[in-house]
């Protein structure tokens, strides 16, 4: 529980003159937060509010170590000491806009992959982990769900307000000190938005979580249960302190709420007025007057802080602030009112609270801005990648059974591949079928190893790299949170992929094969398949390293048949393998086709002697004349084989490389 006693205790998290710019093509750079300073303590629920480009979002991001890009200057500390990155990523929970998740699994599956792979397996067993997400479920009001998939685009799963509390429930899981939501009540209705605001609010007593959300246009109920409010516009900070005290600290500064929901009067307050010159004059004028009375008061604050650790004197909550408003020269009107911003006993709510109370004054001395001008020191780009919290066994484990779990439950996925091979192996077997030994039969077979080497690369690659991109997502996700590595996710995530494509390629292949009465031969037979596995590989790999590759997936699905068109070219079946123009000859060996078309090719042909008719113009009488003739024997079958799969490791390389390189955490750190 949250102490009631908080003024023994020190902010959790502190940021004093907090700048940050960026530069925009039109307006060259551009100042989007303003000398923001605050504290949040344990147990405290904070609202970040203001209106749309007040900066909200950004601060929040600045606070949580993730904005990438721009100049930021000030300073930021956790726990009363400098950050260090690694360790105030593990005990920060972040709570992104969108629920990035996968839709086929279900709520406690969710939960426990979560816990599984971001707790430590030296500190939680298996069954400490299992007890945290039957915990968090019972706490989110999830446990009536725990069976139901999460859903998506076309698939009905839990409600908006459940799965905003399933995303809440992946952070809590690991047990944060400090708990950020960005906009946790966007897209839901109110209700829902209530009950997520009530239970993040509960959260942070119970676990005495210091959580800090941006909102946008909550209810009055909703705003009644936050601790503090930190109110922004245009970047500036208007007003900070207890969320009770609000209206008062406005009404007494000549702006009496003129709304039941005190949100929507602050946004009211706080938003710049477009609509015509005047009004845009006005509203900017009174909006700087709120950002300026507050910076002077927060001036003033600073001063009597510092005398009053010089002094070593406790001054009350009461006196201070009292004492500050009427030694102001810049709102003597304010002076009467003064009094009502004090804070309720037992809060840290002052409506700044490095002013008001000797513990925050005393803890202030630490910050650079007292003694130093930092504002012109600039936050380096800090590369950071937590370190996984457990060994690589462990973690692949983890995820290829979740990643099992998705392949098997995507039955468009699992449906499609096997629907296209009893299709493909209907129309091998039959349209090729019962293959003899006369000249038709010669192109018969090239006919039918062509197709089946094509059919092995369209099908799989296509539907895979959707797949795949479509999770891409929730893979940065992950991979920002430094939840895995990216060499465990590779693998369990192809190993996952391989059963599901290479049964029902085994079964097509072994009836087309004997349908359409190939060599009858065990050693072919068997080599043939291994010849299908290395294209399967091959194919996989390309899906990936395309996956990876392509931003969007409309223009993947444009890039992929493209590319897999012209490779075709290349495969020694629409131009002669060997009179191939000189300078593109060399793209053969780039060519999955060319290894699998030729390796397929040469295990047939081997060793078959075909009858000639007399009235026949060309005569193939063995495979070697057709082999020799079509320019496939360049490379043995063993080579064709062995060179797919290097191929298909390559792709593989390329696409974790790109995964690497897209998905590095570059933040700017203070
Ligand atoms: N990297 C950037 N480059 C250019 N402009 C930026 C950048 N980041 C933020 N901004 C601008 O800064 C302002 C504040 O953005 P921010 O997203 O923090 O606002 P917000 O209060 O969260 O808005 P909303 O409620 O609409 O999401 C906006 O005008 C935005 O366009």
């Amino acid at each position: 529980m949250a102490s009631n006693n908080r003024g023994a205790e020190s902010p959790i998290l502190s940021w004093r003159n907090l700048n940050y710019d960026v530069k925009t093509k039109r307006h060259g750079v551009r100042r989007i937060l303003h000398d923001i300073s605050g504290d949040i303590y344990p147990g405290e629920l904070v609202a970040i509010m203001g209106s749309s480009g007040a900066g909200k979002t950004t601060l929040l991001n600045v606070l949580a170590g993730r904005v990438q890009g721009g100049r930021l200057c000030g300073d930021i500390k956790f726990n009363g000491a400098t950050r260090v990155p690694h360790t105030f990523k593990r005990m920060l929970a972040f709570v992104e806009q969108d629920d990035l998740m996968f839709s086929l699994l279900s709520v406690e599956e969710t939960l426990l992959a979560s816990a599984q792979l971001r707790l430590s397996n030296e500190r939680y067993a298996d069954s400490d982990k299992r007890s945290r997400v039957e915990t968090v479920l019972r706490q989110l009001r999830l446990t009536h769900v725990k069976d139901t998939k999460i859903g998506g685009y076309g698939m009905r799963g839990v409600s908006g307000g459940e799965r905003k509390r399933v995303s809440i429930g992946m952070e809590l899981v690991t047990d944060p000190s400090i708990l950020v939501l960005d906009e946790p009540s966007s897209g839901l209705d109110s209700s829902s938005a209530e009950m997520v605001v009530e239970l993040t609010k509960e959260m942070a007593r119970q676990r005495n979580l210091c959580t800090l959300m941006t909102i946008h246009q909550p209810s009055a109920e909703m705003v009644a249960k936050f601790d503090k409010l930190i109110l922004l516009s245009q970047g500036k900070l208007v007003y900070m302190g207890p969320a009770s005290q609000a209206l008062s600290y406005f009404e007494n500064q000549g702006y009496p709420s003129t709304n039941s929901n005190p949100a929507n009067f602050f946004i009211d307050l706080m938003t710049v007025d477009f609509a015509s010159d005047e009004a845009m004059r006005k509203s900017e004028q009174r909006v700087q007057a709120l950002v300026d009375y507050f910076a002077n008061y927060r001036k003033r604050c600073t001063i009597e802080n510092d005398q009053n650790t010089h002094q070593h004197t406790q001054l009350s909550s009461h006196k201070s602030i009292a004492s500050t408003l009427a030694t102001s020269r810049i709102m003597p009107q304010q002076q009467s009112v003064a009094l009502d911003y004090s804070p309720s006993k037992g809060s840290h709510g002052s409506m700044y609270d490095g002013c008001s109370e000797k513990r925050a004054a005393a803890a202030d001395t630490n910050y650079a801005y007292i003694t130093n001008d930092i504002t012109n020191e600039v936050a380096g780009m800090t590369c950071y990648e937590a370190p996984p919290m457990n060994g690589w066994l462990g973690e692949t484990r983890i995820l290829l059974k979740r990643d099992w779990i998705l392949s098997t439950r995507n039955m468009s996925l699992v449906y499609g591949i096997i629907g296209e091979c009893v299709v493909n192996l209907l129309f091998l077997g039959f349209v090729f079928f019962q293959l003899g030994k006369d000249q038709p039969s010669v192109q018969n077979r090239i006919g039918a190893l062509f197709s089946l080497t094509v059919q092995c690369t369209f099908p799989v690659i296509i539907p895979v790299m959707t797949v795949i991109m479509t999770s891409r997502d929730v893979l940065m996700r992950e991979r920002s949170g430094g939840t895995y590595r990216m060499t465990s996710y590779f693998f369990a995530k192809s190993l996952s992929f391989f059963p599901l494509v290479i049964v029902p390629y085994v079964f097509m292949y072994t009836g087309a094969y004997l349908i359409s009465h190939l060599q009858y031969d065990a050693a072919k037979f068997f080599i043939g398949l291994a010849n299908l596995a290395a294209i399967l590989f091959a194919s996989l790999g390309f899906s990936f390293a395309m996956s990876m590759a392509v931003r969007s997936l409309e223009v993947a699905h444009i890039i992929t048949p493209v590319s897999l068109g012209t490779l075709m070219l290349f495969a020694g079946n629409m131009a002669n393998a060997k009179a191939i123009t000189p300078v593109l000859r060399w793209l053969k060996y780039v060519c999955i086709y060319y290894y699998a078309y030729s390796g397929f090719v040469q295990n047939e042909f081997g060793g078959l002697e075909f009858t000639c008719s007399p009235e026949a113009a060309i005569c193939y009488r063995t495979g070697e004349d057709v082999l020799n003739t079509y320019g496939l024997n360049e490379l043995s079958i063993g080579q064709c084989i062995l060179l797919n799969i290097v191929l298909g490791a390559v792709f593989y390389a390329m696409a974790y490389c790109l995964l690497r390189w897209k998905a590095k955490p570059r933040y700017l750190w203070l």
